[in-house]
């Protein structure tokens, strides 16, 4: 299927990147995979595995570790930059020292930055000086690394503001396993790709309190409502939270066994307090500091979020998860539509 073979580098050598890389690699690019740790980056060209990532995973032949990140940029165009939110203006910083020619910049992270509230694509605008920025694209969807890298079938969406560059990102990675779609709503898939986490973390507290299908439908199904009003208070298209980026990927995090952010909430909800949550997980829950993003995006948009509300109180007040469920239960009756609808009239007015 892809006709254009490329030299890539995949900035940040965690499951993620690891799994992306081994994507690019299928579709015979030659993939260099920057991680900062040298010991992993041996054992990636000695062993081609990266198994604190990704056990039992042989890595293709086509990629090879780098541990110099000047090395890693040499007459590259394309990175992929796959490292947790809150190192991503970091790296961005030795990137712009290190970077010869403009860059086009895919992220394929899933956070909002606490405080700026900036989305990622907004924080590259704002570290890259604008002769070495190319374009910026998203890529993001339902997608647990584990499964990509065992090349099950698998569905993400791109977008930027410039769709001539979405849709050559569709083309690098598109193959018979993991299928892109194009989707021109930047805003709708950062912030689909961000919220669906602080929904899992709180999906994993309720299983973790023994409750059962009901409660996580619910909060699946609230979840997505006061997503939906957020992101379409931001400019977001409505219809993309019924895609890829907004239910598509907050079915398999709230679901799966792979997801740290559900796994975090399960412990939470067992009982854990969260700094021994978050030093047992020994990978990024990305959740954690977009509960406190989003939390001060409800505020600064005026939009009701009662999950994000309620786990926020949970993670950063110290309130009782048992609690803070009885607390969303018992509010004021309301229709299920209703705040969307509001959202939507004063988007028309
Ligand atoms: N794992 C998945 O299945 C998956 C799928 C889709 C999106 N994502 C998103 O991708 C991003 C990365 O997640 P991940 O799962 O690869 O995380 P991870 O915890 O598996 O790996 C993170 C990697 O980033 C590196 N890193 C951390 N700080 C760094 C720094 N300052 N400089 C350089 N490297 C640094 C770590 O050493 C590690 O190699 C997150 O935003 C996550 O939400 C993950
Ligand atoms: O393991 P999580 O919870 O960080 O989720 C990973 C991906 O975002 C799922 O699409």
């Amino acid at each position: 299927m892809p006709k254009e073979t490329k030299s890539i580098a995949v900035i940040g050598a965690g499951s993620w990147g690891t799994a992306l890389a081994m994507v690019l690699a299928d579709n015979h690019h030659e993939v260099r995979l920057w991680g900062h740790k040298k010991n992993q980056i041996n054992e990636i060209n000695e062993q081609h595995t990266n198994r604190k990532y990704l056990p039992e995973i042989e890595l293709p032949a086509g990629i090879t570790g780098y541990s110099s990140l000047g090395q890693a940029l040499e007459g590259i165009t394309d990175i992929i930059l796959a490292v947790p939110t809150k190192a991503i203006r970091g790296v961005l910083g030795q990137i712009r020292e290190l970077a010869k020619k403009p860059l086009m910049v895919v992220h394929v992270s899933k956070g909002i930055e606490p405080d700026t509230l900036l989305r990622i694509s907004e924080m590259i605008e704002e570290e890259m000086p604008a002769e070495l920025l190319k374009d910026v694209v998203v890529l993001s969807g339902p997608s647990h690394a584990e499964e990509v890298s065992q090349r099950h079938p698998t569905t993400v969406a791109v977008s930027s503001k410039n769709m001539a560059a979405a849709e050559r990102i569709q083309d690098l990675f598109i193959n018979q396993n993991f299928r892109v779609y194009t989707n021109p709503d930047i805003v709708g898939v950062e912030i689909g790709g961000a919220l669906k986490n602080i929904i899992a973390l709180a999906a994993g507290i309720t299983d973790g309190l023994g409750y059962g299908d009901n409660a996580k439908a619910a909060l699946i199904t609230r979840g997505l409502a006061e997503i939906s009003r957020l992101g379409t208070a931001m400019g977001a298209n409505p219809l993309t939270f019924s895609g890829l980026a907004g239910i598509g990927d907050l079915i398999v995090t709230c679901t799966s066994i792979h997801s740290r952010n559900w796994r975090a909430g399960n412990l939470l909800g067992k009982g854990q307090n969260l700094n021994e949550v978050l030093e047992n997980m020994g990978m990024i829950v990305e959740g954690v500091r977009t509960t406190k993003a989003a939390f001060q995006l409800a505020e600064k948009y005026s939009v009701n979020m009662p999950i994000t509300n309620a786990l926020y109180n949970v993670l950063f007040n110290g309130r009782n998860v048992k609690e803070s469920v009885d607390i969303l239960m018992n509010r004021t009756k309301t229709a299920e539509m209703e705040d969307l609808f509001n959202v939507l009239d004063s988007r028309l007015k």
